[in-house]
């Protein structure tokens, strides 16, 4: 290594290419399976859509929060049969420590509160816009990334925090300029299944599995449902009896069904009169068939659709009371969503709701000729002091710069010439209005 880097002064393209590419030399240029890179105009949207994310966290009175993607594997092992937890993206770590690429945020919010402790009070709302991972065999070709904006509330025991949270979605939805005719957001509660597992006095442990298998409904066909239902120990009849009550689709006949004193029926009302009251009583509905996949839901839970039913579920959430509890700490009510960054976009693609998503700068600065790069270097320092965004370009024909001024949308185009220099002047070139003028370099903003 030494003879080769002593005997050239800086290592050749060739030389890297040749010890990291492959048999033609080339590096692999695409990422890993099932990433993405995210070129400017990706990378303008991404940021677009994270703007709307953070602004309505920030009109909810939100605090942001972060997280390491990297997470013990620990934290997610359930027993439950989710997929999210068949595909971790598990290894182990140099140390010997078997640890994931996060597949979900909300056990690294409840680790962090534990972590707090009493230094915090309660309520917490917290929001995060992070990437997770899964391990998906290749079969599938879906991705294995992806970001996912998550709110949650911590100590909050009463359906309030359930409804801020659907107002939360409801007004992120509005920004975007989707419709309650769009796209609506079906409410449930997993207290409904509870009731019925009690009605056929099925024990609490397989409470979690039922809702994990009951969540496949509509991916999977009512037998395979019920194949795995009765798999699990229940009874044919307590099987069709969780089938005909998620298929209830209105409130008045789950009460008639479950009676009015069962909690479930108490909540979801609470929840519809709140929905009045906040505005957004037309984006939301009551389907007992709502349950969500994850394990550790306990209460109200809910998702986002698309009205045309073309896409997956675009968000969804629900309580979460006993989470921390699973990691041997008290106890804190808790209710969240996820709300991820491909189904919208494919959303607003079919609604032609996607923003234009062109460059724009304020000016660009363009030395006639090389004795004047020193002078074009003052001009854009002090615009930029100014709050401009400049774009200092040279070496180029001046044809080329008033195309690329054209392509970026510049809103100026300023000309450093000898003629105007020596005179202290500028030549200003206003793209909109084609006008032309000159201007002191001192009076220049
Ligand atoms: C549509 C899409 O990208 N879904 C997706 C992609 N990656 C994930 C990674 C972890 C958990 C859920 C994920 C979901």
């Amino acid at each position: 290594l030494f003879s080769s880097a002593a005997s050239s002064s800086t290592l050749t393209h060739g030389d890297i290419a040749s010890t990291h590419g492959d048999a033609d030399g080339v590096v692999e240029v695409n990422p890993p399976r099932g990433t993405r890179d995210f070129p400017p105009e990706d990378m303008r949207l991404r940021t677009w859509l994270f703007d709307q994310f953070r602004e309505v966290s920030r009109l909810m009175a939100f605090e942001e929060v972060d997280f390491p993607v990297l997470e013990s594997e620990a934290l997610f092992i359930r027993k439950a049969g989710e997929e999210i937890t068949q595909q971790l993206y598990n290894f182990e770590d140099k140390g010997g420590r078997r640890v994931v690429l996060r597949p979900e945020i909300t056990p690294s919010l409840a680790r962090l509160v534990i972590k707090q402790g009493k230094s915090v009070s309660l309520p917490l709302k917290w929001f995060t816009i992070g990437q997770c991972w899964r391990y998906e065999r290749m079969t599938r070709g879906r991705r294995r990334e992806h970001y996912q904006w998550n709110m949650d509330i911590f100590g909050v025991p009463k359906v309030r925090a359930e409804a801020e949270l659907l107002h939360a979605i409801v007004l992120l939805f509005q920004r975007l300029g989707i419709t309650s005719s769009d796209v609506g957001i079906r409410v449930s509660s997993r207290k409904v299944l509870q009731a019925v597992l009690n009605m056929y006095s099925i024990p609490d442990h397989l409470f979690t599995q039922v809702c994990v298998i009951v969540d496949k409904l509509g991916k999977m066909t009512r037998e395979e449902i019920e194949k795995e239902l009765v798999s699990t120990g229940l009874s044919s009849e307590a099987v069709q009896g969780i089938i005909d009550v998620l298929s209830i689709k209105s409130l008045s006949k789950l009460e008639e069904v479950l009676g009015s004193d069962v909690e479930a029926v108490a909540d979801l009302k609470k929840l519809f009169s709140f929905a009045e009251q906040y505005g957004y009583a037309d984006w939301i509905c009551f389907d007992a068939s709502v349950v969500r996949g994850l394990a550790y839901y306990t209460g109200i839970v809910f998702e986002a659709f698309d009205r045309e039913g073309k896409l997956r579920a675009i968000c969804g959430g629900g309580r979460y009371d006993r989470l921390l509890s699973t990691f041997g700490s008290e106890d804190i009510p808790a209710c969240g969503f996820g709300f991820g960054d491909a189904v919208i976009v494919e959303l607003l693609k079919e609604k032609g709701l996607l923003p234009d998503m062109s460059r724009q700068i304020d000016d660009i600065v363009f030395p006639l000729d090389e004795e004047l790069e020193g002078p074009a270097s003052s001009i854009a320092s002090s615009l930029r002091k100014k709050g401009r965004s400049v774009e200092l370009v040279e070496d180029k024909r001046l044809k080329w710069v008033f195309k690329h001024a054209e392509r970026i949308n510049a809103s100026r185009l300023i000309l450093v010439g000898n003629s105007e220099w020596e005179r202290g002047m500028v030549r200003v070139k206003v793209l909109s209005t084609r006008e032309e003028f000159e201007v002191k370099t001192s009076e220049l903003e």
